[in-house]
């Protein structure tokens, strides 16, 4: 069963599972953001006089108040947008006509023109072949019913009882699922029905296993069939955690871009955050799920732990305090966003795992599902803020969420995503480390007889120098694991 402690054990282990994945991902400087926060803010390094109080910064988040509130937001001088609670836990946020319906078609069109290319979640490695796939032909010869030792047949009756949740001694498609949905794998009722099939292992057909049934499969050696059958399986279709297709848009730092710079000074109005802080977060990405596209529950961030964010693309933990997602296009059924557990306390009593994280089968059990609507925003705060540094904090667990499976038609979204570094004072550190580096381009350009305006000096030159190249690989972090 899952339950908020799964929840956590679950991210824990995805963490350091993704980060490893994520050594060939790109993300650009969260360097850049600091230095242009301390810029835009005045905190820091402004102050030279020795004993001069040194200034925090602090994280702005939106208090959702109550479900249904209401609050108006002048994105720009008379465009009043209404901004509606969704949800407390996480603080959920839903914004219609963000975008205007001609900025909605620009995105997907740029996004074409920058190709699209399937999202990453569900690279080969995940679906490797077992570790003894090679004798995958090789019989297993011990013969059914030969029971090893007493010790043996009272283990076996014991993992069948653990397995048998609901005591009925059977084991049902929705008990064996939560042995065979680990990682990636997001495998249905029917799948296990068609693997009985397949392997002979459910001799009368009634779609459960009962002790006996389940004690043969154990002594005569057939968990490697399923393991092999399960490893087969993964990787197709909705038993796929994602499938879909996207592409990265803009560069890092303020736009060039018209709809882009407009879409960067909205998100700074309705955020509140530092302008360069939203500037210099991951670039726009844009995602299209065609019929069957989903893009199971997972979360957009990691857990704070000894790994530090990612900070140059080459290792390090997803640090997103907040995703702002826009839905591009409407012309859709299902392919709605859903929320599994946000607002609820209690789902570790009610839901199995796969009721939870299959939004194919369950994306209506959610407890907050949003419709795709063209031009809407939705936000959330993928972290709480730390009450005693008021900076990063604990990633939330409510923030569980995806995509539901497109039934028909095709989905646009963008995802929007701000990141915070959990370390306040690492985050200096590259600040300063950024300034230094800034200052001397700053020279080397002039001494070259280069006029270097600020804007520039700060962008794309300096991280390309610091980090080499940044476009982002793959996204997501955080995905279930097993319980
Ligand atoms: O497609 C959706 O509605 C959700 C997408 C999402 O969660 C993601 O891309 O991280
Ligand atoms: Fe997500």
């Amino acid at each position: 069963m899952a339950s908020l402690d799964n929840c956590k054990m679950q991210s824990a282990v995805v963490t350091r599972r993704e980060a490893g994945r994520r050594e060939a991902r790109q993300i650009h400087g969260l360097l850049l953001v600091y230095l242009v926060i301390s810029w835009s803010v005045g905190l820091v390094w402004s102050s030279d006089a020795p004993g001069d109080t040194v200034e925090r910064l602090t994280l702005f988040q939106l208090d959702p108040v109550k479900k249904g509130y209401v609050r108006e937001l002048e994105a720009e001088p008379g465009k009043v947008l209404h901004v509606e609670t969704k949800a407390l836990e996480p603080p959920l946020f839903e914004i219609r006509e963000f975008l205007t319906p001609e900025e909605c078609a620009y995105i997907i069109e740029q996004a074409l023109r920058e190709g699209l290319y399937p999202s990453g979640v569900n690279d080969d490695a995940y679906y490797k072949a077992p570790a003894n796939g090679e004798q995958e032909d090789e019989g297993h010869d011990s013969p059914a019913g030969e029971m090893d030792t007493e010790d043996e047949r009272r283990h076996a009756d014991s993992v069948f009882g653990d397995l048998d949740v609901n005591d009925d001694m059977f084991l049902d498609t929705e008990e064996i699922l939560s042995v065979l949905n680990t990682d990636n794998a997001f495998l249905r009722h029917r799948d296990v029905l068609q693997m009985y099939s397949d392997l002979g292992l459910d001799p009368d057909s009634d779609g459960r296993l009962t002790l006996e049934e389940f004690l043969s499969l154990v002594f005569s050696d057939r968990l490697a069939d399923i393991e092999r059958w399960v490893w087969r399986q993964t990787g197709h279709g909705e038993n796929k955690i994602r499938e879909s297709k996207q592409a990265w848009l803009g560069q890092p730092g303020p736009a060039t871009d018209p709809v882009l710079a407009a879409l960067q000074r909205r998100v700074v109005s309705l955020t509140r955050l530092p302008e360069k802080i939203v500037q210099w977060s991951e670039q726009l990405q844009v995602v299209r799920y065609e019929t069957g596209g989903h893009f199971h529950a997972h979360y957009d961030s990691n857990e704070l732990d000894d790994m530090e964010c990612m900070v140059n693309g080459v290792s390090g933990r997803f640090c997103r305090f907040m995703t702002i997602l826009y839905y591009l296009d409407d012309d859709v059924s299902g392919g709605e966003t859903a929320f599994p557990i946000a607002d609820n306390e209690t789902y570790s009593d009610r839901a199995t795992k796969t009721e939870i994280y299959d939004l194919s089968d369950h994306c209506h059990d959610a407890n907050l599902v949003i419709k795709p609507e063209r031009g809407k925003a939705i936000l959330w705060y993928n972290h709480y803020v730390n009450e005693s540094t008021g900076w990063l904090g604990d990633l939330n667990l409510f923030s569980l969420h995806g995509g539901c499976e497109v039934l028909k038609g095709t989905k646009w979204i963008a995802n929007n995503w701000i990141w915070v570094d959990d370390s306040y004072e690492r985050q200096m550190e590259y600040l300063s480390n950024v300034q230094r580096a800034l200052e001397e381009q700053k020279k080397t350009k002039a001494a070259m007889g280069l006029s270097v305006p600020r804007d520039v000096a700060s962008g794309l030159d300096i991280l390309k120098d610091l980090f080499g190249v940044f476009k982002p690989k793959t996204d997501t972090c955080s995905i279930v694991d097993e319980l």
